[in-house]
């Protein structure tokens, strides 16, 4: 097989790649098939022949006059209302054929390393009507492919599709910073299949089934990739069952909450009692609560009376004010609370998950004796605390502020080892962009700035070309960025290559080296505030399916949105 790099050509049914070709779209892939075009031809000969049997003795060119003028004008006007009419009150279904690159519901992708749950395997995945219906292994492919609908990526690999968990899309209501076409157009580019919405960013908040619904709403036929949807646990619905219960009863797959200010009004933080109250809840539905977990522990101001620098354009300033013991603090109030989630506890069933960890010092300790416990506690962190060191960050790069603060090279060395001994259970992108005026590039002022890293494109060749110093593995990759987060997230249908689970599928080449530079296709709202523009990265995403439609590939996307918002069903004992 040669390399994976070449683009696809059609070859007698079958695709392979080839450095010839310099066009995707085989000749023969028609949005409408033939029989529907002679269909059409033939309507105009038929009614021209029943005009002239009714006519019966009149003067053939009189009719035609007649015909021209005074019926074909009327025709038209009804023609036209009739397509007015139609275009207004037919709603927006995607023609299947939109939805996907490809115009097959039954093929087979081969390539020579495929990373399947029983490993990385040499031969093919077999799509049927969305999902993997088989894995044909080594030889037993090699004997068998001559007839079949095949796309080999020969070198590339072939990972279950990525789910990021934890994405701020802000959407509806501040479109502005980001939005669902533009934010799934990036995540399909970036090889993510699914990702979970957080509730705050857009608005209003997601702290009810009323503005679930607004989310959903939103999402329908603006959405590339498959989005589920985590409600918000705020003081205001804490110690309200009735309200939790019906956001969960709407499809929230589990809940998020904050324990210090979230930057956004309609989102205020929670303590240990709304945490409690909402793990009870939660327990009925099986669903986990996501825990921002930074405890304020002094304000700004006293942090910076210390007579050390304090410019604001220096990020080491920004560092002082938001020490590892925030992190620390806020950790050890979860602990009193997260035993409820434990075997017998008055929460079983409910799951208590970290998100984005910074320190790896004492907080990673305590969640390490928590889990020790029997809690039922994960912890995820991301790619900006694996990639980036403070020391690194020059003055003025607002781009790099996110709370947690990225800390230093030692504390990431210690993040890495955590991440490969499983310490730290995933990876999360915290996608949390803005408008780029709210982040001061100009001004510079990392006490002011927006906090949040926008980075949901690039996860996949962010973790591998810095895991890969690590010695990081594919099915490494895999784990942390699909099969865990899956399971977080209550997708028992996806996150991994294997037989029934959903066709959600990326293909990338992981030894290709690209410049993230402005010639680089980028597909988030404002690629000017990532952090990650003007590195070099490694690992190019060649294609990506979802539910066994390719929805990018060779640098475009289906023309059409065709995700599905998943909103989780109520357990049958609630
Ligand atoms: N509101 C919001 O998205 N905050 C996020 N940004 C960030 O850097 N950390 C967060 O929690
Ligand atoms: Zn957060
Ligand atoms: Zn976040």
């Amino acid at each position: 097989m040669c390399s994976a790099s070449a683009v696809e050509a059609w070859v007698s049914g079958t695709w392979t790649h080839s450095h010839n070709h310099s066009s995707l779209t085989p000749p023969n892939w028609l949005p409408i098939g033939p029989n529907e075009k002679k269909g059409k031809g033939r309507e105009i000969p038929e009614a021209a022949e029943r005009t002239k049997d009714s006519a019966g003795g009149l003067n053939m060119e009189n009719l035609l006059l007649q015909l021209q003028r005074r019926l074909f004008p009327l025709l038209g006007l009804l023609l036209s209302f009739l397509f007015v009419f139609l275009s207004r009150s037919s709603p927006k279904v995607s023609d299947r054929s939109e939805c996907s690159l490809l115009p097959h519901s039954h093929y087979w992708i081969a390539s020579n390393r495929i990373v399947t749950t029983q490993g990385v395997v040499s031969g093919a995945v077999e799509v049927k009507e969305g999902k993997i219906a088989s894995v044909v292994k080594g030889e037993d492919w090699k004997g068998d492919s001559r007839t079949k609908q095949i796309i080999d990526y020969g070198d590339a690999v072939v990972m279950p599709g990525l789910v990021d968990v934890h994405v701020h899309l802000d959407d509806p209501g501040r479109t502005e910073w980001e939005g669902f076409p533009s934010g799934t157009k990036a995540a399909a580019a970036g090889g993510i299949t699914t990702l979970i919405d957080m509730p705050l960013n857009s608005f209003p908040s997601t702290v009810s089934s009323e503005t679930l619904r607004l989310k959903t709403e939103a999402a329908t036929d603006n959405i590339y990739v498959d989005v589920g949807f985590w409600g918000g646990l705020v003081p205001e619905n804490a110690f309200n069952a009735t309200s939790l219960e019906a956001l969960l009863s709407a499809g929230a797959l589990g809940l998020k909450s904050f324990m210090c200010p979230s930057g956004i009004n309609d989102f205020p933080m929670t303590n240990a009692s709304h945490i409690k109250a909402g793990l009870a809840v939660l327990a009925k539905y099986k669903r986990p609560l996501l825990v921002h977990a930074e405890m304020e522990q002094d304000a700004q101001a006293n942090y910076l009376e210390d007579g050390m620098n304090n410019d604001p354009r220096s990020y080491s300033t920004y560092l002082r004010t938001r020490p590892p013991s925030w992190e620390e603090a806020a950790i050890r109030e979860l602990l009193t609370v997260s035993g409820d989630t434990a075997p017998g506890g008055p929460a079983e069933g409910a799951h208590l998950h970290v998100v984005h960890l910074s320190d790896a010092a004492s907080s990673l300790q305590l969640l390490k004796e928590a889990k020790g416990s029997g809690h039922s506690v994960t912890v995820e962190t991301c790619p900006h605390y694996l990639a980036f060191s403070s020391e690194e960050i020059e003055d003025g790069d607002t781009r790099f502020k996110c709370s947690p603060p990225i800390r230093d090279a030692a504390n990431r060395e210690i993040l890495w080892k955590a991440v490969l001994e499983g310490d730290i259970d995933m990876l999360s992108s915290d996608h949390s962009p803005s408008v780029p005026e709210l982040k001061l590039r100009e001004e510079g002022n990392f006490l002011k700035a927006w906090g949040g890293i926008s980075s949901l494109q690039f996860v996949l060749p962010v973790t591998w070309s810095h895991g890969r110093k690590y010695g990081v593995s594919l099915e490494q990759v895999a784990l942390w960025w699909s099969e865990r987060p899956a399971k977080l997230s209550g997708q028992e249908s996806k996150g991994s290559i294997a037989v029934r689970k959903q066709a959600d599928i990326v293909v990338w080449e992981p030894d290709v080296e690209f410049f993230l530079n402005e010639d680089h296709p980028t597909y988030l709202k404002h690629p000017s505030i990532s952090a990650y523009m003007g590195t070099k990265l490694t690992g190019k995403v060649l294609a990506t399916f979802v539910r066994g439609n390719l929805v990018y590939g060779d640098g475009k996307h289906a023309s059409a949105a065709c995700g599905a918002t998943l909103l989780s069903k109520v357990p049958v004992d609630v």
